[in-house]
C-alpha cells in the first residue's frame, strides 16, 4: 500500500497520473482530516481512505502533499514511524522534516501539477537506499530527476512547482496579445497552446532555437527588441530567484 497524506490540488494530481499509469489504486491510501472530503476522494479514485487523527504510519510508505506550514500539527496527529517519507512540502528540508515525522527513510521530491496528466517532471532527492523505490513511483506521475540535496530540491521549485503558473501567465499574454491584434479568442487560445506543444517538441539548445528563428530584418528580431528594451529576460531571472529566496522563508 501506498499512502498519500492530504487531499488538496497536488494529491489529487498525483491519484490522477497515478491512475492514468496503471497503478493499482485498490493499494492506495489517502488519509486526511474531513470524513466527507475522503468519502469523495473514495468515489473518484476508488481508493482506501483513513482519518488522520492517530493514523499509525509505521513501515508504510507514505507521501506527504500537506501545506508546508502543517508538518506540525500532522506530526502531533499521527503515530509511528514509516518505512519512507516522500514528502513534496515547498521549503521543507529533509533535517526539518526529520524532527516532526519519524521513518526509516526520507525523500524530498518536487513534481508539478502536470503529474495529473503523468507529465511532471519531479525532481527527487534523499536516501539512496530507496532511491530506485522513489524514481518508481514518481515515474508514474512523469519524468524522474534525481538532485544532489535540499537546496537543489529549493531552486527546482522555483522552477518545476512554480514553472506552470509563471508560464500560464506568458500564455495568457500571449493569447491576449493575438487578440489585441486581431485574432478572434478561440483561434488566439487555440495557437498558444499549440505553440507550447511545438516547443516542448522542439530538441535543439534554447539559444539554438532563437538564431533559427530570428531572421535578419525579420518579425522575430522587432519582437525580440521590444523584449530586451523592456528588460523582459532580467524580470523572469528576478521570478525564479524570489520564488527560490521564499521557498527559504517557508
Ligand atoms: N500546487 C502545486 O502545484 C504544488 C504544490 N506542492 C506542495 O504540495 C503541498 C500541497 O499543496 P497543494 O495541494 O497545492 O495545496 P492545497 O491547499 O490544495 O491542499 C493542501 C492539503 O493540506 C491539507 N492540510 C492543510 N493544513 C492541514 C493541517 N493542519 N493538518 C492536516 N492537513 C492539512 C488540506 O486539507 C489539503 O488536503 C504543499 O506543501 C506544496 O508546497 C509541490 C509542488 C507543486
Ligand atoms: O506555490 C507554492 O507554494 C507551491 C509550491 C510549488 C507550487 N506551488
Amino acid at each position: 500500500m501506498l499512502y498519500i497524506v492530504g487531499y488538496g490540488e497536488m494529491a489529487k494530481a498525483i491519484l490522477r497520473g497515478l491512475k492514468n499509469g496503471k497503478w493499482d489504486m485498490e493499494n492506495v491510501g489517502v488519509v486526511g482530516r474531513n470524513e466527507e472530503k475522503l468519502k469523495n476522494i473514495e468515489k473518484e479514485f476508488n481508493v482506501k481512505t483513513f482519518l488522520l487523527d492517530g493514523f499509525d504510519i509505521t513501515d508504510k510508505e507514505i507521501i506527504l502533499a500537506v501545506k508546508p506550514y502543517a508538518l506540525t500539527e500532522i506530526s502531533m496527529r499521527i503515530k509511528g514511524v514509516a518505512n519512507t517519507l516522500y514528502s513534496i512540502l515547498a521549503g521543507k528540508s529533509l533535517t526539518e522534516i526529520e524532527k516532526y515525522i519519524k521513518a526509516k527513510f526520507y525523500i524530498r521530491a518536487m513534481p508539478n501539477i502536470a503529474a495529473a496528466f503523468s507529465a511532471s517532471t519531479t525532481a527527487v532527492t534523499g536516501d539512496v537506499e530507496v532511491k530506485k523505490r522513489a524514481e518508481e513511483i514518481f515515474s508514474y506521475i512523469g519524468d524522474v530527476v534525481w538532485v544532489e540535496n535540499d537546496d537543489e530540491i529549493d531552486m527546482a521549485t522555483a522552477i518545476i512547482g512554480s514553472g506552470p503558473a509563471f508560464l500560464a501567465i506568458i500564455a495568457e499574454a500571449v493569447s491576449d496579445g493575438g487578440v489585441y491584434i486581431g485574432l478572434k479568442r478561440e483561434i488566439a487560445n487555440k495557437l498558444t497552446k499549440g505553440l507550447f506543444k511545438s516547443f516542448s517538441k522542439i530538441d535543439m539548445n534554447f539559444s539554438e532555437i532563437k538564431d533559427k528563428v530570428m531572421s535578419p530584418k525579420g518579425t522575430t528580431a522587432e519582437g525580440i527588441l521590444e523584449m530586451e528594451d523592456n528588460k523582459a529576460r532580467g524580470t523572469i531571472l528576478k521570478v525564479i530567484k524570489k520564488t527560490y529566496e521564499k521557498s527559504k522563508k517557508l
